[in-house]
């Protein structure tokens, strides 16, 4: 992966993504200069808008495979948009405009690629992923006035990779350390991990990166269950904390094949959604577990199933573990996996200075950029794609 050298001047851009928590659009403004090695951003706003209800519950369910026509899916499409341009609108006021917009969109449906028959044909005979992200960006272009690059997934699995996880690359070169080896975990409905080593000799081709597993999904699914739809969410993991994990229940949930599957890999709430819960609340019955321990043994499965990944696939353990994403303000779950990595340092990414919880976002501000500038936005060894690519369809504004 050749850095590239050439430098630009300061862009006022803003990222946009909903994800997999479906809790609303993360909006950052960010001022971006350079390019790769000598990237810099400055984080001029972030603000989370909330989806209108009927909204967030028709993704949801359509996520979760509820039927829907082809009008309809248009229709959603549109209202999904309109709130992205929304948010875009609302996260400039007070701010000198954007020039550029990166809109994530919001995943309804991801299915990694498949390889059937790898060595027996040439080239493999692959299946190739899918993943569905609405809200599309020629809308959002329309209704703004700003050029916006969305559908960043397709290009990278055109070729055979996932399609994700995406912000590893730009982890790397927002987080590197000169001595330390670094795990960025992002933690929001599913968990993402980017492994950067120090930042010395062919640091660049030993970065890995992986989606680890659930990570909120689960623990908001059971916290809405078990108070029959009063609470999305356990507010600093304060439920979590007052029950105690059940480990042999840890043990055999780990035993599901996503955790031995080797990276790169990918998951979604197709795999840790709903149904996935449903097993989980049957296999707790015969522990008698109380809900507090349900949400317990639930978090001791996120940080197991990062320990465990760590552990089996990274080449050397990192110096320093950096949390990021929702999950990172909850605190049972930060100390829990402090437990399991007792000699690593386990903080998070406000400490080093990027700000956690608009960090993806930030990142898809980049990845617009890079688009514009031509430069690539997957590492092939996080999303298993054969080669980089540029990322993203760019939709002119007609007005800038
Ligand atoms: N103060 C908090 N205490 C505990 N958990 C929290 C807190 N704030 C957010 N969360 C958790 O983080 C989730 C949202 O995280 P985030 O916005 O990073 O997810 P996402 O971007 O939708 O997911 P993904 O990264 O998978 O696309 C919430 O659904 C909630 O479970
Ligand atoms: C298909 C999809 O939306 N995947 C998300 C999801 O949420 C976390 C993890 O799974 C990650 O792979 C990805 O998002 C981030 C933004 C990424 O591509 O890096």
């Amino acid at each position: 992966m050749p850095p590239t050298e050439q430098t630009a001047v300061p862009v006022r851009v803003i990222g946009l993504i909903s994800g997999t928590s479906v809790d609303g659009i993360d909006a950052a403004l960010v001022e971006i200069s350079g390019t790769e090695l000598d990237l810099k951003i400055e984080l001029l706003a972030g603000e989370t808008y909330s989806y209108p209800a009927e909204l967030k519950e028709k993704i949801l369910a359509v996520g979760a495979g509820e039927a829907i026509s082809i009008p309809e899916l248009a229709e959603l499409d549109d209202a999904i948009a309109c709130t992205f341009a929304q948010a875009a609108q609302n996260i400039q006021l007070n701010h000198q405009s954007a020039s550029l917009i990166g809109s994530h969109g919001q995943t309804v449906y991801h299915r990694p690629p498949e390889s059937r028959g790898i060595g027996k044909k040439t080239p493999p005979d692959l299946r190739l992923g899918y993943s569905l992200q609405l809200g599309r960006g020629d809308l959002i272009a329309h209704l703004t006035g700003i050029t916006t690059v969305s559908n960043f997934r397709a290009a990278d699995i055109a070729v055979g990779g996932h399609g994700a996880p995406l912000v590893p690359r730009v982890d790397a070169f927002l987080l590197s350390h000169p001595q330390e080896g670094r795990c960025v975990q992002n933690l929001g409905g599913i968990g993402n991990v980017a492994y950067i080593p120090p930042r010395r000799d062919d640091w660049l081709a030993k970065i890995r990166g992986w989606d680890t597993g659930p990570a909120n999904s689960l623990l908001d699914l059971a916290v809405h269950h078990l108070t029959a739809g009063a609470e999305t969410y356990d507010e600093s993991g304060k439920w979590a904390a007052s029950g105690t994990p059940c480990n042999p229940l840890v043990e055999q949930w780990l035993s599901q094949d996503y955790f031995h599957l080797p990276p790169p890999k990918s998951t979604g709430r197709e795999l840790f959604g709903v149904a996935y819960l449903h097993q989980c609340l049957k296999d707790a019955e015969a522990y008698q577990l109380s809900p507090a321990d349900i949400l317990a043994t639930l978090t001791e499965l996120t940080v197991a199933s990062i320990a465990h990944s760590y552990q089996t696939f990274l080449p050397q353990m990192p110096q320093r573990v950096l949390l990021c994403g929702g999950g990172s303000r909850n605190l049972y779950l930060q100390q829990r996996l402090q437990l399991l990595l007792p000699s690593i340092p386990v903080l998070t990414t406000d400490e080093v200075g990027l700000n956690a919880d608009f960090k993806e976002a930030i990142a898809f501000a980049v990845l617009a950029y890079w688009r514009q500038l031509g430069i690539p936005g997957n590492l092939p060894a996080a999303t298993g794609a054969p080669q980089e690519m540029l990322l993203g369809e760019i939709h002119p504004s007609l007005v800038n």
